[in-house]
């Protein structure tokens, strides 16, 4: 049976409005594709705990994780990702990209401009039809 990997994704928001979108670098699996930064959940580990690891690992700053966003599960083919995204803000630091090609503040009505990982656009599709929380 094909495994399914549990992964979570975190939405971050500025006081702008906008949302921090990260690329995937030609090391990662999925290159040159758009994502939430992110990752697997370890074992024992709540979603929140995970998202706030990888973003310290990831980008160098911390994050206070805040309410769902989406559930997906979506079939690669070799894998099977079950997506979680939740809304998130930055409370210390500044996002750096120590694993990723490029990382941009996007309003949420341009998310779709920009091609997202297959099992991102369940929750790309929320939050362009969604009003900024500041807005
Ligand atoms: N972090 C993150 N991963 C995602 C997203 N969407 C999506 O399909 N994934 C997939 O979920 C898996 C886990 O992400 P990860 O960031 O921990 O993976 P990784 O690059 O360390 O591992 P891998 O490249 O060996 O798969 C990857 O297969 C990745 O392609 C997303 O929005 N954020």
């Amino acid at each position: 049976m094909k495994k399914t990997v549990q992964v979570v994704g975190a939405v971050i928001e500025n006081e702008h409005g906008e949302i921090l979108c990260a690329l995937r670098s030609n090391a990662m699996s999925l290159p040159n594709l758009w994502e939430f930064p992110g990752g697997k959940i370890e074992d024992g580990e709540k979603p929140e705990e995970t998202l706030c690891r990888e973003i310290h690992e990831e980008l160098g700053c911390d994050i206070e994780v805040a309410q769902m966003v989406e559930d997906t599960t979506y079939d690669y083919g070799n894998i099977i990702v079950n997506l979680r995204t939740y809304l998130a803000k930055i409370v210390r630091g500044e996002p750096d990209a120590a694993e990723h090609a490029a990382l941009v503040w996007i309003p949420r009505v341009s998310l779709k401009s920009l091609i997202w990982a297959p099992a991102d656009i369940p929750a790309v599709e929320i939050l362009s039809a969604e009003r900024t929380e500041t807005a």
